[in-house]
């Protein structure tokens, strides 16, 4: 059997008092797109950084590409890509020789050309650091991320800050890695971005998985009721949440002569799954 890329079992981590990952299990295969959703606060961050041994854990086991990133070496270092959410680049230089600079500490670089082609910085490449847009510039951390040909790729919020065609741009870039090979677990506000992109997924609340699998699977599985909504008479707006809405549909047409006002079925989506996981879903 090949080994799992990520292995991660029972993990904890506390900040004082507070319990940010509790006991969390993970297990993701080589050259899998693994997305990490969750509401804000959820540990989503804190799991990543354990990932990239950045962040020490309290509790659990963690392999990723064979290693415990807590003690792992350099070597492994150059395996994985990270994408930075900080302004650790130096202002003064260009993206051509920022990218550059960075090839330079991995043993087998991909060409800076490429990179710098592959997130649309073409452009600017001569442009300094400093007079990036915010989204360009997390396109550079995009760039510096991927320049070392990882085989893991860590992304924490890749695209947040990105304007729709850059995250649409980002997303082909993440399917070309995926499609070399790379593996790739990336957390995302974004419903559509993850379901875009993710061949798994786990929703996470509160330091624990509250579900997990493939997008359609979680949609089928956590909402297979569909919604039936329509108008009465008298003019009242009705809804009713059914596993079942044939055989309202079927009620509703004994019960009106003709055409039933309003009528509308509806099956959930991937959101409104999440959003009910996760505990901010509206009643309804
Ligand atoms: N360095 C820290 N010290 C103390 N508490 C922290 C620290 N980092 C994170 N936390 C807390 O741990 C919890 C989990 O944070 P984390 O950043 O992992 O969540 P997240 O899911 O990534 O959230 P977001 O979507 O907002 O980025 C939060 O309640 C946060 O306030």
């Amino acid at each position: 059997m090949t080994e799992l890329a990520v292995d991660v079992r029972g993990l904890r981590k506390r900040y004082g008092d507070l319990t940010a990952v509790d006991g969390l299990d993970l297990r993701i295969r080589p050259g899998e797109v693994f997305g990490l959703l969750g509401p804000n606060g959820a540990g989503k961050s804190t799991t990543v950084e354990i990932l990239q041994g950045h962040r020490g854990r309290d509790g659990g086991t963690v392999r990723v590409l064979g290693a415990d990133p807590a003690t792992a070496d350099r070597r492994w270092r150059s395996r994985i890509g990270i994408v930075w959410q900080d302004e650790s680049a130096p202002a003064e230089l260009t993206v051509r020789e920022t990218v550059e600079h960075f090839a330079r500490y991995y043993p087998k670089p991909r060409d800076p050309r490429d990179v710098i082609s592959l997130v649309g910085l073409d452009e600017k490449a001569d442009s300094r650091i400093k007079e990036l847009s915010g989204g360009q510039r997390r396109r550079l951390d995009v760039a510096l991320g991927v320049i070392g040909s990882p085989e893991l790729l860590l992304l924490d919020e890749p695209t947040t800050g990105f304007d729709p065609a850059a995250r649409r741009r980002f997303w082909e870039v993440v399917r070309l890695l995926a499609r070399e090979g790379t593996t790739i677990v990336l957390t995302t506000h974004y419903l559509e971005e993850a379901e875009a992109l993710a061949d798994r997924l786990a929703v996470i609340t509160a330091g624990r998985i509250v579900a997990e699998g493939e997008p359609a699977a979680l949609r089928e599985r956590f909402g297979h009721e569909a919604t039936v909504t329509w108008t009465e008479p008298d003019g009242t707006a009705r809804s009713e949440r059914t596993a079942t809405p044939t055989r309202t549909v079927a009620g509703l047409i004994a019960r009106f002569d003709g055409e039933i006002p309003g009528l509308r079925v509806g099956r959930p989506t991937l959101e409104d799954v999440y959003l009910e996981l996760t505990g901010q879903g509206a009643d309804r």
